[in-house]
């Protein structure tokens, strides 16, 4: 067995304790073996000083649209999608969708993030990235069906399906995979349904956008009678394995359902602020025992990808939700990111525990702004940066050791992606 050891560090339990331990981890099977004092391996990490955590996990993103960002800001949802993001995105190559993700990919491996799932076009360049940068990924094709005829829809899920099921287990098990029908108002209910039963045949989830906004919930209330989580546990489309962006616009019984069939919810707060989409109601959805993970949304809507970020959005976000400044607590926030993450997307991750996966980020706890240190969960939620992280860890492979990615060329990620970002408006000719 060939081993790392991660020495000198505190470690962030799922129980949100604290305790002085090193780690042992498996490089071959990527799992953590032991937790311990003095534990040597092949390879060391040193993180005397630093609270070794589980790495956060995006479970909502659009990793590509790193090229749009800053492109289109200060509009809602809808008029953001139709004037000003679906324009350029018909103008993407497979090369711009590449180095877009690369560049996420790094900003994510930089600020601690070890797993995303991602919805967006021409995965395969998407999962290639993901296969030399070393992250874990959820990958899938979103189909949409607005501006299609139906022949061309149709084609659009099946690609999704395709890919899902081609994808699955790929860069050695850590790219696994969805079927990922843009949302319940822009793909038809036929189409929908196909999503969900091919999916489920396929033995893997579906995942989608749902109850952003008003204007997205009216149309479903209005043309079928029910709630759109209703409408989609109908379509077959919450099952345990699946699950949703957003859930901004829910209702009681909607949070009944979704803890009844255990169905998953990504918070998207920075998201959700930026296009005015409104408050989810978190508190509740953690009460009801809803499985709920955070998501940055694309670079677009946000506008980076730094899950420290939507930490601090999630628990300030919360308390404002529910006019209470005991909602959405820090630690609660904390195992959002980590822990419930990893839940949501079927992962046996975001714990650092013998046999979970060696996902890890090891914290600087070294800075201004991280002192006093009178406890470390709430410098996790209210006061940490990506800038923080020093290390980052996935699979039980090293992809950052202090602060230097090793996995991808900072600078020419950088350049090419801004190299393409401005081909690519200059072909969507805005
Ligand atoms: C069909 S690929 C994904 C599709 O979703 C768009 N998108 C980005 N952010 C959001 C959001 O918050 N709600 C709905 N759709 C969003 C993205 O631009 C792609 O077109
Ligand atoms: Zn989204």
């Amino acid at each position: 067995m060939a081993t790392l050891a991660i020495r000198g560090g505190r470690i962030l339990r799922s129980d949100m304790t604290v305790t002085e331990a090193d780690v042992l981890v498996d490089r071959e099977t990527g799992d953590i073996v032991e937790l311990g004092a003095e534990l040597a391996g092949d390879e060391e990490l040193d993180a005397h000083g630093d609270l070794v955590m589980p790495g956060l996990v995006n479970a909502h993103t659009h990793v590509a649209m790193t090229l749009l960002r800053g492109h289109a800001d200060d509009k809602p949802l809808d008029a953001w999608l139709r004037e000003d993001v679906w324009p350029v995105e018909a103008a993407l190559e497979p090369a711009d969708i590449e180095a877009g993700a690369a560049l996420g990919i790094l900003e994510m491996i930089k600020s601690g993030t070890t797993t995303f799932a991602d919805m967006y076009f021409e995965i395969d360049r998407t999962a290639e990235v993901v296969e030399r940068a070393g992250l874990r990924a959820v990958l899938g094709h979103g189909a949409i069906a607005a501006g299609k005829d139906d022949v061309a829809a149709r084609a659009d899920i099946e690609e999704s399906v395709e890919m899902a099921r081609r994808l699955d287990g790929a860069a050695a098990g850590r790219i696994s995979t969805a079927v990922m029908p843009h949302s319940l108002t822009t793909v038809t209910p036929e189409l929908l349904e196909l999503a969900a039963t091919e999916a489920h045949d396929a033995g893997v989830p579906v995942h989608y956008h749902a109850n952003e906004t008003v204007d997205e919930v009216d149309p479903i209330v209005e043309e079928h009678g029910q709630r759109p989580v209703e409408w989609a546990r109908d379509l077959g489309l919450c099952t345990e394995a699946d699950f949703f962006a957003h859930g901004v616009h829910l209702d009681d019984r909607e949070i009944d359902l979704l803890a009844r069939t255990g169905t998953g919810v990504v918070h998207c707060p920075a998201s959700n602020m930026k296009l005015a989409s409104g408050m989810a109601p978190v508190q509740q959805l953690l009460d009801a025992g809803v499985p709920v993970g955070l998501g940055t949304d694309g670079a677009a809507s946000n506008n980076d990808l730094d899950l420290f970020d939507e930490l601090r959005d999630a628990a300030m976000l919360g308390k404002l939700a529910a006019a209470d400044a005991s909602a959405v607590a820090a630690p609660d926030a904390v195992s959002m990111a980590t822990a419930g993450g990893a839940d949501v997307l079927g992962l046996n991750a975001g714990r650092i525990e013998a046999g979970a996966k060696a996902d890890l980020a090891v914290i600087d706890l070294d800075a201004p702004h991280l002192t006093p240190e009178h406890d470390v969960v709430s410098h996790l939620a209210y006061a940490a940066r990506g800038s923080d992280v020093r290390h980052t860890v996935c699979d039980g492979t090293v992809l950052m050791r202090d602060r230097e990615v090793l996995t991808l060329d900072e600078g020419a990620v950088m350049e090419r992606a801004a190299a393409r970002a401005a081909g690519l408006l200059e072909r969507a000719g805005v």
